[in-house]
């Protein structure tokens, strides 16, 4: 089985890879268009870029599941939420989505999204570290490190190959 996966960056990466244990799969990454902007603004936003990715992984990449993981931020009351969904897609079916935990994130970094800066860069800059969104993500800056961006993508993951799975018992 061939898992196409809709991005580069190795904290999903990671994050696809250890849910498919046990599977004998083959894995190409792909830098797919999420078509959505660099810093999707709602869940449903985010969840379109994680389908567009997923499907565009599947076609592009000729595989048999693609993968589409797309973070974004999301506003509830006065504060600013980060976000983070996912998608399965496979040949003749609608795409499987599921979403990952959220926390609100601090005033300061919220007003610098909100005034149409990306979260990538602005958490580099809070943090004075490299990268931040290919490692522990700002999940795991805002967690003490409790929970980092790979865990939370390995949970997305977990939920979609789950229904996945369901789907394949209940016709099988
Ligand atoms: O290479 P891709 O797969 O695009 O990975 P990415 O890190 O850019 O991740 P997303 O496009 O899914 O995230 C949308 C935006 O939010 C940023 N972002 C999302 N989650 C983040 C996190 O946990 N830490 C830092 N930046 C994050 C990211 O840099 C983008 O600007
Ligand atoms: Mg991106």
């Amino acid at each position: 089985m061939k898992v196409v996966i809709g991005t580069k960056n190795p904290a999903k990466i990671k994050a696809v890879q250890s849910a498919f244990a046990g599977y004998e799969v083959q894995f190409e990454m792909l830098d797919t268009d999420s078509g959505v902007k660099a810093q999707p603004f709602s869940d449903e936003e985010t969840i379109r870029g994680a389908i567009n990715r997923a499907s565009a992984a599947l076609k592009e990449g000729k595989g048999d599941i693609g993968i589409g993981l797309e973070g974004g931020v999301q506003e509830h009351g006065d504060q600013l939420f980060l976000c983070n969904w996912g998608a399965l897609a496979v040949h003749g079916q609608s795409p499987f989505i599921a979403g990952g935990a959220r926390i609100p994130l601090p005033k300061e970094v919220a007003a610098r999204l909100r005034n149409g800066e990306e979260l990538g860069p602005v958490m580099d800059e809070y943090t004075k570290k490299e990268n931040i969104r290919k490692q522990e993500g700002a999940i795991g800056i805002f967690s003490s490190g409790r929970v980092n961006r790979s865990e939370m993508f390995s949970h997305v993951m977990m939920l979609l190959l789950g229904q996945y799975e369901f789907s394949k018992k209940k016709k099988g």
